[in-house]
């Protein structure tokens, strides 16, 4: 049985300021997460240490928005897996479309990071998902196949439920544009059965897949009742606690 997870991806959005009350906020309208659903926030780098602070034992994951696939070195701007485990993180958003369109993300960057995180304890948030133009010219589910199949590309059996995997089409990040709920499924379930093919059932079925492109709490709850949607990789509602807060008590309903 998988669990929810509902994450927030805050993006460029929260110096450590914001941060702090806005995960205050979050703690003042739930003081106690639900215990049938996980939370994950996600800061920019330069919050992760007062995010961890403020969050102290209060149950909801850290994780951050891109890691490096190496240990140490000359990559400047860049923050590794060990780093970002001194700070608390326990997870990490990698192959996002933004830094695939933005920063020049490729596959095979992604899946060097996932393998990387793996390694290293970090639990992965990659994510995929299709343009516009790829899914008018009805090439989407191809492409999101070929994406999970690089990013999972030498990724072992024994460590793969870590995995989380969040299908993000392009045309409905940030734009108000939300994918049906039956669009969404048909993804999901075509990505858990590209799951099945490189792993054995078991596995294929542990891996929770979230969606994400404009989650909000007036949708949420049809997107989350989907056999195969099994949280939100969530942005902008996310940067509101009183609409990040109304989507973990939508998931906890639904549990
Ligand atoms: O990572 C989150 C997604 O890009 C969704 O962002 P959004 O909820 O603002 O559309």
């Amino acid at each position: 049985m998988r669990r929810y997870l509902i994450a927030g991806n805050w993006k460029m959005n929260c110096g450590p300021g914001r941060t702090s009350e806005l995960l205050q906020g979050i703690k003042e309208l739930s003081p106690q997460i639900p215990e049938a659903v996980d939370v994950l926030v996600c800061p920019p780098e330069i919050s992760l240490t007062t995010a961890s602070e403020v969050l102290n034992d209060y149950d909801v994951y850290l994780g951050a928005q891109n890691v490096h696939y190496e240990d140490e070195g000359a990559f400047t701007g860049e923050v590794s897996t060990g780093m970002l485990k001194e700070v608390g993180c326990s997870y990490v958003i990698i192959g996002h479309s933004e830094r695939r369109e933005y920063f020049g993300e490729t596959d095979k960057t992604v899946n060097a990071k996932v393998i990387k995180a793996l390694l290293d304890d970090l639990k992965p948030v990659l994510c995929v998902g299709e343009s516009l133009a790829q899914r008018k010219k009805e090439v989407h589910k191809k492409m999101v196949k070929k994406q999970v199949q690089a990013a999972l590309n030498s990724v072992k059996e024994n460590n793969v439920s870590d995995v989380v995997i969040a299908y993000e089409p392009i045309w409905a990040i940030g734009t108000g544009e939300t994918a049906t709920p039956e669009q969404a499924q048909e993804m999901h379930e075509m990505i858990r059965s590209v799951l099945s093919e490189l792993y054995d059932e078991d596995a294929a079925d542990a891996i929770r897949i979230l969606y994400g492109g404009s989650m909000k709490p007036h949708n949420a709850e049809e997107l989350l009742s989907q056999p195969d949607v099994d949280g939100g990789l969530i942005g902008g509602a996310s940067l509101k606690a009183d609409s990040f807060t109304d989507i973990i008590n939508i998931a906890e309903k639904l549990s």
